[in-house]
Formats: structure tokens, sequence, C-alpha cells
């Protein structure tokens, strides 16, 4: 393996798995390796296959399933543990042995219970035993982080004589700082005389919030295989990302001179499988798969970015598997964004005097919704090419009451010509109530023929569209209005459609005034 690769070795299967709550079935855990292998994952640690007889068998399914990655097992330092492994990972092209034996005072002290001399030992014999079945050994001195030096330099030293072909450093409850950490691997490749036998990797948990930042220090350092999840699924706070190391060595490459064969495309489809079948979500600002990783929501933000994506971005969203980056329009956006997406809609923009009217009315919603949405633009733009100035009925405000047992009662306030008047009424509803306190305000004699309520896009802050249809002296005219208040739109609705009205009365009998 040249110098200038990083093995990537995935442990979502078996790490990723000792996250609570996020056990798999041998089917789920085959789809997942699959699509590992598919994205070129060089080695996939896919279980523990000493656990229990079903994550034995979901071993050997994925060693059988899979064949173009190497498949790797977990087994602790003891023979039986490694005969399960070796057993389960036959079926696979290429097969690896992961074993480990913890080397910190703690661990050894208060958890093994075993004096240092045994624990080497130990390490050696199951080294030695695990290359009786194959090549292909690795060895990890559990809780590395916490080791002290000159005994983890002496650990490893025997192990690779004993056969390990590759050394993996854990910092197994997330307790180094990337300088340290770096400085670690350094020291240790520099200072184990037959380090140059084996490739060094590491293993980073994320305690602190700093598991992808260590295994980069390490990287730095000379490390050459990095243990990470998709995610970053994995006990207590999980392990590294996988999909933040990957993309940081690739983006970049002029600090790290590595890179991974992974095809970074795939890195998003593979996080939503991983969450589909896990149950744990990620979250939305997480970096590379989180939904926002690539949305832009601020006017000067998205300004840059339509002008020249490298502005605000230091990847491309297609790299990572998104289909393109996100423009979210919202109370933050400026002109320009709103001009492009309304452009990409089809919707002309005719003048600067237009744009600004549309852009009040979006911002007016933008203050009352998290996000506003293509539909939501469009109902913007139709709305605002009804010219108000002309309409004779226009909305101020309404105050609706509306009681268990009570009979629902409505207070409108419009503007009639200009002038402003009052008033109340009672209804079967409060939809009712309303317009019959419209009516009494403009005397309509208009009959509703039709009311319809939609919500424009989803969540309860979504926009309801209200389109109502009004027959006056056998003819029929629609009104339509779209407010995050149902109330609001349904009045909107029914007055829009009023003015309709009133507008060919006017150009057919312009002597009458009538509704
Ligand atoms: C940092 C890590 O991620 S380590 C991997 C964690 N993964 C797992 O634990 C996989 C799931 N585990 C299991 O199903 C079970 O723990 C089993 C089947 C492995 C073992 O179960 P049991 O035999 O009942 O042992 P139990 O889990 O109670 O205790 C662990 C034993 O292994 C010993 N042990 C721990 N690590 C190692 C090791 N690397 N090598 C040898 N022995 C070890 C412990 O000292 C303890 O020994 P003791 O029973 O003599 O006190
Ligand atoms: C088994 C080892 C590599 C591990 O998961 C850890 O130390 O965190
Ligand atoms: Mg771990």
């Amino acid at each position: 393996m040249s110098d200038d690769r990083l093995i990537v070795f995935d442990t979502t299967l078996r790490d990723g798995e000792q996250s609570p709550g996020c056990s798999m079935t041998l089917e789920e855990k085959v789809r997942i390796a699959k699509m590992l292998e598919k994205m070129r994952v060089d080695v996939i640690e896919a279980g523990f296959p000493a656990a229990s007889p079903g994550d034995f068998a979901s071993v050997q399914a994925v060693a059988k399933a899979v064949q173009g990655s190497t498949i790797c097992g977990l087994a602790r330092a003891m023979e039986r543990d490694i005969e399960r492994v070796a057993e389960a990972i036959k079926p696979a092209a290429s097969g690896r042995i992961h074993t480990f034996l913890a080397t910190s005072p703690i661990h050894m002290r208060d958890k093994l219970r075993m004096e240092p001399d045994q624990v080497v030992e130990q390490a050696v014999k199951a080294v030695k035993y695990a290359r009786q079945f194959t090549d292909n050994v690795e060895f990890s001195p559990e809780d590395a982080g916490r080791s002290e030096f000159d005994f983890l330099c002496r650990v490893i030293e025997k192990v690779i004589d004993a056969g390990a072909t590759t050394i993996n450093i854990p910092d197994t409850v997330g307790y180094t700082i990337p300088f340290q950490f770096g400085d670690l691997i350094a020291r240790l490749i520099d200072n184990i005389p037959n380090s140059d036998k084996a490739v060094f990797s590491v293993h980073c948990h994320n305690d602190l919030g700093l598991a992808v930042s260590n295994s980069l220090a390490a990287v730095l350092s000379g490390a050459r295989q990095v243990e990470c999840t998709i995610n970053g699924l994995g006990e207590r706070a999980g392990n590294a990302a996988l999909e933040e190391v990957v993309m940081a060595v690739r983006t970049r490459n002029d600090v790290f001179n590595c890179d991974t064969n992974i095809d970074s495309t795939l890195i998003v489809p593979t996080s939503r499988l991983v969450s589909s079948v896990t149950g744990f979500m990620v979250q939305p600002n997480k970096a590379i798969v989180g939904a926002n990783a690539f949305a832009h929501e601020s006017g000067i933000h998205q300004d840059g970015v339509l002008k020249s994506r490298e502005t605000y971005e230091i990847m491309r969203a297609q790299d990572v598997g998104w289909s393109d980056n996100k423009i979210v329009l919202g109370k933050h956006s400026g002109r320009n964004a709103l001009k492009s997406r309304l452009s990409e809609l089809g919707i002309d923009v005719e003048s600067e005097a237009e744009l600004n009217e549309i852009f009040a009315r979006f911002k007016d919603l933008a203050d009352l919704k998290h996000e506003v949405f293509d539909e939501d633009l469009r109902v913007i733009a139709n709305e605002s090419q009804l010219e108000p100035d002309q309409a004779r009925f226009v909305l101020i405000s309404s105050h609706v009451c509306s009681e268990t047992g009570e009979t629902p009662e409505a207070t409108l306030t419009l503007s009639v010509d200009g002038e402003e008047k009052q008033g109340k009424a009672s209804g079967d509803g409060i939809v009712d109530a309303v317009y019959s306190a419209i009516k009494s305000i403009t005397g309509s004699s208009a009959t509703l023929e039709l009311y319809s309520v939609n919500a424009v896009t989803q969540g309860t802050d979504s926009q309801g569209e209200v389109t109502v249809r009004l027959e006056k002296d056998g003819r029929l005219f629609y009104g339509n209005g779209a407010h995050t208040d149902i109330i609001v739109a349904s009045a909107k609705a029914y007055i829009d459609a009023l003015n309709k009205i009133a507008n060919q009365v006017e150009r057919e009998h312009p002597q009458m005034s009538g509704v």
C-alpha cells in the first residue's frame, strides 16, 4: 500500500451497533455492508462473532455477500473468540481477525485484573493464534489513549513480532486532545523498532467531540488507517464519522498528502440507509450529511453562492451525494435569492417595483413561518398581481371567538372604498361567522357556492390556501386567500371574490355599486 493511501475501516456494524438501541438484524447488516462495499470501503468490521449466534451469523452472511471489501470480525484476546471470527469470515474473499486487549493501568488493574506482563503474554499469544487462520491480523491495545507510553511501545513491538499486520491505537474513552494524540502516534511510529512492519491505525471516540479531530491529527502523524462509522455512530457519544474524515482529507489534500479510495458520491445515500435502519436520525446541522450542510438561508450568503458557489461552499453538494445545494427562502433571505427562485419557477417579474412588492409579501410571510416553499411563492406572486390599491374591499383586522358550547362570533374591520367599517356576526362555525360579518359590512347578496382549504406546505406553520366560489346574478366568481392563519386566509378569499364582483359590476354598470 502506497504511503499516500489512507485505508478506511468502517465499524458501523460493530462499534456502531454498540450504540444503545442500535442493534441490527442480519438482513440489515448485509444491506449496509453491500452499500459500504459499493462506496469502496477497504475494511468492513461486521461484528463480534463470539457475542451471540446471531452476530456470528451476521458476520458470516456479510462475508458471503460482500467480496469487494475485506471483512473483519472482533475477538477478545482468547482462543474461543478468535476461532469464532475465523469461522465467520471463512467465506470472505479477504478476511481479517481483529483482536484486542486493554493496556491502560486502570483497565488492566480494575477490569482485566491482570499484571502488565500477563497482558503482554496474552496479547502475543492471541496474535499468534489468529495468525494460524489468516495472515491479516489486527491488534488493538484497548484504552491506548490512557496507557503508559513505554508499556504501549513494549506491547506493540511484541505483537508486531508475533505477526500483527495492523496496529490500531484506540482512544477508547475519547480522552485525548488532538495535539497529544497526533504526538502519540508520531512517537509510537518513531520509537517502536519494527513499526515499519505494520500499518498504524486509529480508532477514536467522541466523548469530548474530538473523534474526527484526533483521527486527523493521527493521519498527519503517519497513521494510514482510520476506523470510523457512518454518521459517527458508536459506543456512547460515538466514533469518528466516516463522512467527515473522508471529506476532510479530500478537501484539504494540501494538508494531508493522502487520500482514500471512497466513492464520496455514495456518502449521503449510505448515511440515509444507516439512519433508516437504526432509527438514529442525523441532526440537520451535521457536517456533510445533515440536511443543512449545503443549505443557505441568509441573503448575503445566498447572493454570494448565486454569484459564485465557492464564496460559501468548500465542497460540492453533488460530490457527497446531494442532488444540489439548497437556497432556503426564509426571513433572512434577500431579493437576489427570491428573484432567482421565482425565475426557476417560471414566474416572470417584470419590474423592480413588482419584485419589491413580492419581496414585501414574502418577508411578511417569512416572519410567520420557518421556511417559504415554492408553493408559497406561487401564491405570493399571484396575489401580488392583483392590484390591491384598486380593490374596493381590503381586510384590516379580524377578531374571532370560539368556545365549546358557545356560538362562534367574528368581528371584522374592512376598508370599503377607503373608509374603515366594522361588522360583527355569529355563525354555525368561525368561518361562517366571518363570512356573515363580511356580508354585513359589504351588503353583498352573493351566495357562497364552494369553500375549500388546502395546506400549501407541510407543518403546522404552513400556509392555508382558501378558495371560494361566489354566485352573483347567475355568474360565478372565484376568490383566493393564503395565510398561516386559516381564518385570515378564509376572509381574504371571500373579499378577493367580492372585489372581482365589484370590478365586474363597475365595468358593466358603472352607475351601480352593489356586490
Ligand atoms: C471497547 C470495545 O468496544 S470492546 C468490545 C465491546 N463489545 C462487546 O462487548 C461485544 C458484546 N459482548 C458480549 O456479548 C459479551 O460481553 C461476551 C459474549 C463477549 C462475553 O460475555 P461473558 O463471558 O458473559 O463476559 P462479560 O461480558 O460479563 O465480561 C467480560 C469478560 O471478558 C474479559 N475481557 C474483557 N476484554 C477482554 C479481552 N480483550 N481479552 C480477553 N478477555 C477480556 C473481562 O475481564 C471479563 O472477564 P471475567 O468474566 O473473567 O471477569
Ligand atoms: C475494540 C476497540 C478497537 C474499540 O472499539 C475501542 O477501544 O474503542
Ligand atoms: Mg470503540
